[in-house]
């Protein structure tokens, strides 16, 4: 079975809440689209917006190698005729052969949306289809709203589609617009249209009620043979059919042949792509290509996976271009230490002494307020103490933070800071415009001479959070550091009922971590 992928990102997607690409965006995405052998591209409107205009013109000095570049409207105006209406112009002045027109397939929507005839409908559609044929172009046809129409009037809709043919598409897309149909539904009334009509059939759900992709997936059983659907499910309201768990779905799952099965594993790297050019977070826990979507916490679960990966993982990731990772907190067993130790390559002897009493100390400290799946460096550098004898590269001999607050004059924070370095001891004195600056400028002024990788890390991100709310301006806290070198990123933890020391524990291991990565990728420092 061939099933044709049809990406509707740049136009429906863009439809999406808070998603807005530039026309760079938009050809940046196409591209991506192109390598991965998607078969059509929807790019936008043309008669909507200067926008997707620009688009159109600018696409056309782009290679699409054997994608197609699609362009999207409505019909002509109730009352009009296609070679005279402003936005069937606007389509064809894009320029591609591909054009996707749609049309209301529900008689509530002709009589109340666009307030004409059922008659009138069936008039704009054939004619605008044929107008476009006549020009040269291959038209798929979307019919809007088809499964609430089907179902409100059968012979209606179906009278749609035959106009549709009747003025030449070349395929008939059957739209769940509203998002509410369910897949065994929309199954069987893709099966019953396929009897009726000669012409190929795709599938447009939206994700209403959660249902987008089993929709698509149904609708590909009734025997729709393309797919239209967004990356990440971007889209109009709760959004489109993710073709991020479509494609796997439909390649891995029912043996279908889409895009390359090779380009499969750019998927992931595409849907981060995508949320980052939306300037959108990825959410972690997106079926396949999502942070979490193979990521292992419960201990039973690690344990598992160690004999098999297939006991806990429905697919292999790399299939998709994703990974499996292994978390380490209170829920962890002995497996989750074994397994993170020679993810570390450190020399570890299965389920040791050493990797039990490691476990027990991280479930205690969990129970402080630590949290070690959001603090990788501060995990890494206990691991290495218990099982590899790691030493800081400096020791705390003593700190002192001075602020003050004079009527009338800004605040102000002085830390003075003794270190341990080798046999040297270091003393340095930084202001800062608050306590934890001041200390993490003293830190740094203190060790940059010996160790300079030290300038490049830059600390990207500080929270706090208060742990036990109830005992007020006692209560424990937890401080989360990211810090950067440009390249990668890390993050620490500290906790202490006392912001200052849990901030001090946090920076400390900020910089130890950020000397280790360093040292393990360029060897020993200067
Ligand atoms: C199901 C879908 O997602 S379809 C795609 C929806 N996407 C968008 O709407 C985004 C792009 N849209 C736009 O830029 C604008 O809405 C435009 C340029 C298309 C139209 O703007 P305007 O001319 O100001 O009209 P407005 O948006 O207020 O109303 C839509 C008009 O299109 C008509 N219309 C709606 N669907 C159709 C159709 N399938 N065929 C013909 N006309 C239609 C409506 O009846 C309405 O006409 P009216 O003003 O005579 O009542
Ligand atoms: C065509 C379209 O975007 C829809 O029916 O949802």
């Amino acid at each position: 079975m061939a099933v044709k992928i049809y990406d509707t990102t740049l136009r429906d997607g863009t439809q999406g809440e808070g998603i807005s690409f530039s026309v760079d965006d938009k050809l940046k995405i196409a591209g991506r689209l192109v390598q991965m052998g998607f078969h059509w591209v929807e790019g936008g409107w043309p008669g909507s917006n200067p926008k997707d205009m620009e688009f159109f013109q600018r696409a056309r000095e782009q290679e699409w190698a054997r994608s197609h570049l699609t362009a999207f409207s409505s019909t002509c105006r109730v009352g009009q005729r296609p070679e005279t209406d402003v936005i069937i112009q606007a389509l064809l002045e894009a320029g591609t052969y591909w054009v996707t027109v749609f049309g209301k397939s529900w008689d509530l929507h002709v009589t109340e949306a666009l307030n004409t005839t059922l008659d009138e409908n069936l008039r704009i559609i054939r004619e605008t289809i044929a107008y476009l044929v006549q020009q040269g172009r291959q038209v798929i046809f979307d019919a809007e709203h088809f499964f609430d129409g089907y179902k409100a009037n059968p012979d209606y809709a179906r009278a749609v589609l035959a106009a549709a043919r009747d003025g030449g598409a070349s395929w008939l897309v059957l739209c769940d617009t509203n998002g509410g149909s369910l897949p065994w539904e929309v199954q069987e009334i893709t099966r019953q249209i396929g009897q009726e009509f000669a012409l190929p059939l795709g599938i447009h759900c939206h994700n209403d009620g959660e249902l987008a992709v089993a929709n698509s997936l149904a609708a590909v059983q009734g025997g729709a043979t393309m797919v239209q659907g967004t990356i990440n499910g971007f889209g109009e309201r709760c959004g489109n059919a993710n073709l991020c768990s479509i494609l796997p779905n439909l390649t891995f799952k029912m043996a279908a042949e889409t895009i390359p099965r090779e380009q499969l594993a750019h998927l992931t790297e595409l849907s981060r792509y995508v949320s980052e050019l939306a300037n959108l977070h990825h959410p972690n826990n997106l079926p396949f290509v999502g942070k979490s979507a193979f990521a292992h916490k419960g201990g039973i679960h690690v344990s598992a996976i160690l004999k098999n990966p297939g006991t806990y993982e429905h697919l292999n990731p790399e299939l998709v271009g994703n990974e499996r990772r292994v978390l380490v907190s209170e829920l962890s067993g002995a497996s989750n230490i074994v397994y993170k130790a020679e993810e570390l390559g450190l020399d570890l002897d299965n389920i040791s002494a050493e990797a039990r009493a490691i476990l027990q100390e991280i479930k205690e400290l969990e129970h402080q307020g630590f949290q070690f799946e959001g603090a990788e460096g501060t995990l890494e550098l206990m691991l290495r103490r218990a099982f590899e004898n790691y030493q800081y590269p400096f020791n705390l001999v003593a700190f002192r933070v001075i602020n003050e607050k004079r009527e009338g004059e800004r605040f102000h924070s002085e830390a003075v800071i003794k270190l341990q370095v080798g046999d040297e001891i270091i003393h340095t004195a930084a202001e800062g415009n608050g306590p934890v600056n001041a200390l993490d400028r003293c830190l740094r002024k203190a060790l940059e001479g010996v160790y300079p990788a030290i300038r490049e890390m830059q600390l990207s991100d500080y929270k706090v959070r208060v742990l036990n709310e109830k005992a007020g301006t006692e209560a424990n806290v937890r401080v989360l550091i990211e810090t950067t070198d440009g390249h990668d990123s890390w993050n620490t933890v500290g906790v202490s009922e006392n912001i200052i020391e849990a901030s001090w524990q946090a920076l400390v291991d900020s910089l130890a971590y950020g000397l280790l990565k360093r040292k393990k990728t360029s060897g020993p420092q200067e």
